[in-house]
C-alpha cells in the first residue's frame, strides 16, 4: 500500500530549481533513502513534503489524501514525524522533559482542535480537570516508554545538550515518536554519532519500525548506513532524480557514481 506519494514536486527559490519534478513513492512498511551531493536538493524535498515549503508545482499525497500546501502541523496531526539536519531540541530542559512537551504539545493541539480550534478562556483550566490530569499521567508513562526505546532511561534527568550528541539524535527520535507516526523522516541520523553508534544504527532503525509499525524515509550521507538499511534509494544531484533503485542497482548506476565522484573534464 502506498503510504507518501509525491507527483513531481518542484521548488524554485528565485532563478533556482532546488527540486525539479520529484517523484516519490513509499510503500507502507518499507525504508527508503534520500541521497546525492550538497546541495543537491534532499531538505528541500524533505521540507516540501513536511509542509515547511509550499512546492512550486506538483502534488503530494499521505495515505491517499492529497496534503499539497498544509501546515507542518497539521501534517503531523496526519501521522508524519521528522528530525533535523540541525538538532532542534529545548536545549535547558532534562532528556525526559524533552519528551514529555512533544507528547504534551501534540495532546493540546488535539485539544485545541476539540474545542474548535478556539483558544477558550477555561481552556487551561481544563488542562487540570481529572480526565486531563490523567491524560498527563499517560503522557508520563509514555515519555517513560519512548525513553525506554531509544536507550535513554538512565539519562532521563540530564540536562538535553549535555548527552554526547549521537544520544541526542536519539532523543529527537523519541520526541518525534511522540507524536504516534506512521512515517517518520530522519535527516541525516548518523551525522555526529561516533564509529560505534554508527554501527549500531542500522538495527535501532530497523527496531524502531517494529516497535512502532513505522515507514522511513531518511537523508543519509554515511553509506554505509544507506546500503545496509534500505530497500529502495532515490538519488537527487542539482534537484534531479538521476537515479531511483536497490542498494546493489544504485551501487552500480554510473551516473550515481559519477555524481559522487565527478568526472574529469577529459574523461
Ligand atoms: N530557503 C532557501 N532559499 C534559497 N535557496 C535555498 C533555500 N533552501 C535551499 N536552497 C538552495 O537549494 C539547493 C538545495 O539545497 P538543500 O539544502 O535542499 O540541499 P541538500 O541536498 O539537503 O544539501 P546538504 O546535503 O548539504 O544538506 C541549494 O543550492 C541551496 O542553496
Amino acid at each position: 500500500m502506498t503510504l507518501l506519494k509525491t507527483d513531481h514536486i518542484t521548488m524554485r527559490f528565485g532563478g533556482l530549481t532546488a527540486v525539479k519534478e520529484f517523484n516519490l513513492e513509499i510503500n507502507k512498511g518499507e525504508i527508503v533513502a534520500l541521497i546525492g551531493p550538497n546541495g543537491a536538493g534532499k531538505t528541500t524535498a524533505f521540507n516540501m513534503i513536511t509542509g515547511v515549503y509550499r512546492p512550486t508545482e506538483g502534488q503530494i499525497f499521505f495515505n491517499n489524501q492529497e496534503i499539497t500546501g498544509l501546515k507542518s502541523h497539521d501534517i503531523t496531526k496526519r501521522g508524519m514525524a521528522r528530525t533535523f539536519q540541525n538538532i532542534r531540541l529545548f536545549k535547558e530542559l532534562s532528556v525526559l522533559d524533552n519528551v514529555f512537551i512533544a507528547n504534551h504539545l501534540h495532546l493540546k493541539a488535539n485539544l485545541l482542535q476539540a474545542v474548535g480550534g478556539k483558544m477558550y478562556p477555561d481552556f487551561l483550566d481544563k488542562l487540570w480537570q481529572p480526565k486531563y490530569k490523567r491524560e498527563e499521567k499517560e503522557i508520563l508513562e509514555k515519555s517513560y516508554m519512548l525513553l525506554e526505546k531509544v536507550g535513554l532511561l538512565d539519562q532521563k534527568d540530564e540536562k538535553a545538550t549535555s548527552l554526547p550528541y549521537g544520544l541526542q539524535r536519539k532523543l529527537e527520535i523519541a520526541r518525534a515518536l511522540a507524536t504516534n507516526p506512521q512515517l517518520l523522516l530522519l535527516d541525516e541520523p548518523a551525522a555526529g554519532m561516533n564509529p560505534k553508534e554508527t554501527n549500531d544504527l542500522t538495527g535501532f532503525i530497523r527496531q524502531i519500525r517494529e516497535d512502532f509499525d513505522l515507514t522511513i524515509f531518511l537523508i543519509e550521507h554515511h553509506m554505509q548506513v544507506v546500503m545496509d538499511i534500505s530497500d529502495r534509494i532515490y538519488v537527487l544531484d542539482y534537484g534531479i532524480t538521476i537515479a531511483e533503485g536497490n542498494p546493489y542497482e544504485i551501487q552500480n548506476n554510473q551516473r550515481v557514481v559519477e555524481a559522487y565522484l565527478g568526472v574529469s573534464e577529459d574523461a
